[in-house]
């Protein structure tokens, strides 16, 4: 038996661990920068009466954007934060000084964020909308009044000058000389139509950022800058005493969700040594007790593949993902990015599972979805806790029902889209068309249920065994004993342990390992680089 080394930093005390922030939800409100104002202003200079218009135009407003990179793991600031606003455009000055922009934000999140749109309010859209319909008002009003004058002429009575408001008068800024009599009689030009400089991305938003992304990704496009007074100058109107308002700018509520995308997840019982584990592996800081549920929230770690001398441990190439490899318009740039050399891969550690996690029993199940979307599983079995087989055996059966009842979930959320599908919504067509391709209109779109794959999205990920806590006696035939039971599922003689037909069993193994005195670790890395990449 080896002797463990009291109080390194693979055995710490349990007080001695840092206690990271984590987050894994967070909402926020997204409020994109309105535009700043145009200027109304003239040249006025000593000997020149009346000076030409110079008023600035205002700047536009500052845009909301989304990144996701290596190196964030928690959702918690923002989380905290709640509220983003990029910055407002200023407005214009005389002496045709133009407004500054509107400083941009960009939101960083770690990689495996899901950014949903829950609610989106567009004051320009909105603004349209309403514009056109008042138009139309506008228009049938006018020609009412039209005939009305028509019939009064010839009865020789005289009607009143019509005071229709320009529904687009809000969007104008009136010089604050005049008087309101005044401001009433002004002609205003029709209002410039002006496209955002970025297209705004429809509704509803929704990004799986699965990796880490080059450049940002625009979520809310912030306010145009109003003109200033010399663009409306004409030979009729030499001297506009009017500039036009920046745009108002939308505003998103978004729901943040992290998927952690560790390359490896641990899973194992309770105080099987997860931690421990990740504690040799890495550089992980986490918490080691010697009791059940010592971890309470997932922990990840890196793994770097460098011993700091510019030689890496392992060489190891990441594959491209099917994605870019398959897309013919991949450029090479995209490919390159895809195909560096692996420097690090993460590990994630997760509170134990017991039996019944799936059903949420102990911490279990909130967690289990932190590993589903890993690369590969790596199961951590205690050799000095009984049978290791057993444990290996319920661990799969937990995983393995979680899968199951998660592709349920899936299949009933489709279900219930379907039930709610109703062919009648969005379309505008007329009554008397509906009859005629009822049965096709009904069925066209409809979502089809998708075909049960009864847990094989987790049972088809490469595993293997990790058996730690080697240094403790009475370990040998336990690990013996593992050992086979693996090559008889590799020979094909016993079952995928989770049940699951067609799941992963090519070439099973388990690394003997003593995490405590950080023995045999160095294997489980060329081993998971090798599934990883292999
Ligand atoms: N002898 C020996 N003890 C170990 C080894 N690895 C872990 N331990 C001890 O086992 C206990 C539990 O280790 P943890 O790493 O906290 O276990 P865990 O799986 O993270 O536990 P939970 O977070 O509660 O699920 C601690 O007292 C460790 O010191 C090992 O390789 N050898
Ligand atoms: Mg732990």
């Amino acid at each position: 038996m080896l002797k463990v080394q009291s109080n390194s930093r693979l055995n710490p005390t349990p007080d001695d661990y840092s206690q990271p922030n984590f987050a894994d939800k967070a909402k926020l409100t997204l409020y994109a920068g309105p535009g700043g104002h145009g200027c109304i202003s003239f040249l006025r200079e000593a000997y020149l009466a009346d000076g030409p218009a110079n008023g600035g135009d205002g700047g536009h407003g500052g845009n909301i954007y989304i990144q996701a990179v290596h190196g964030e793991t928690s959702l918690h600031k923002l989380a905290r934060r709640r509220f983003v606003r990029a910055g407002k455009g200023t407005s214009g000055q005389g002496g045709s000084q133009g407004g500054r922009k509107g400083d941009d934000f960009i939101i960083t999140v770690p990689v495996g964020t899901i950014v949903k749109e829950i609610e989106r309010n567009d004051p320009v859209a909105e603004d349209r909308f309403l514009t056109r319909s008042q138009r139309w008002k506008k228009d049938k009003e006018r020609r009412r009044r039209a005939a009305a004058a028509e019939a009064a002429a010839e009865e020789g009575i005289e009607l009143e000058e019509d005071g229709l408001e320009d529904p687009d008068r809000h969007q104008w800024l009136l010089y604050p000389g005049i008087s309101s009599s005044e401001a009433k009689r002004i002609v205003l030009p029709r209002l410039p139509h002006r496209d955002r400089l970025y297209a705004q991305p429809p509704a509803p938003l929704h990004l799986d950022l699965d990796r880490p992304t080059p450049r940002p990704i625009l979520l809310a496009v912030g306010g145009v800058g109003g003109l200033g007074n010399p663009h409306f100058v004409s030979r009729e109107r030499p001297r506009p005493i009017f500039a036009t308002k920046g745009e108002p700018a939308i505003s998103l509520s978004i729901e943040l969700e992290l998927k952690l995308l560790a390359d490896v997840g641990l899973v194992g019982l309770p105080n099987a040594g997860k931690s421990t584990l990740l504690r040799a592996l890495s550089n992980s800081r986490t918490r080691v007790g010697n009791w059940a549920f010592t971890t309470l929230q997932p922990n990840i770690g890196t793994v770097v593949l460098d011993n700091n001398k510019g030689r890496p441990v392992v060489t190891s190439y990441r594959r491209p993902p099917a994605s870019i490899s398959d897309d013919p318009f991949a450029t090479t740039e995209d490919l390159e990015t895809a195909l560096q050399q692996r420097t690090r891969f993460t590990v994630a550690d997760i509170p134990g599972l017991i039996e019944g996690a799936h059903m949420d029993k102990g911490l279990g199940v909130a967690f289990l979805r932190h590993v589903e979307r890993a690369g590969v599983l790596a199961f951590v079995i205690d050799l000095s806790a009984g049978n290791a087989v057993k444990a290996l055996k319920s661990l799969w059966n937990e995983v393995g029902l979680y899968a199951k009842m998660r592709e349920e979930e899936e299949a009933e959320r489709e279900r219930e889209a379907r039930v709610n599908w109703n062919p009648e919504a969005g379309t505008d067509m007329p009554e008397d068309n509906l009859g005629m391709h009822e049965d096709q209109m009904l069925y066209a779109d409809a979502p089809k249920t998708p075909e049960s794959t009864g847990g094989l999205h987790i049972a088809a990920k490469p595993w293997y065994v990790i058996a730690t806590k080697g240094d403790l006696p009475n370990t040998k035939e336990n690990f013996a004993e593992l050992r086979e039971y693996l090559a008889s599922i590799n020979r094909g003689d016993e079952p995928h342990p989770s049940g699951v037909d067609g799941a992963w069993t090519h070439n099973i193994t388990a690394i003997p390992v003593s995490a405590i005195n950080g023995h045999g670790v160095d294997r489980v890395v060329h081993w998971t680089v090798g599934l990883l990449d292999g």
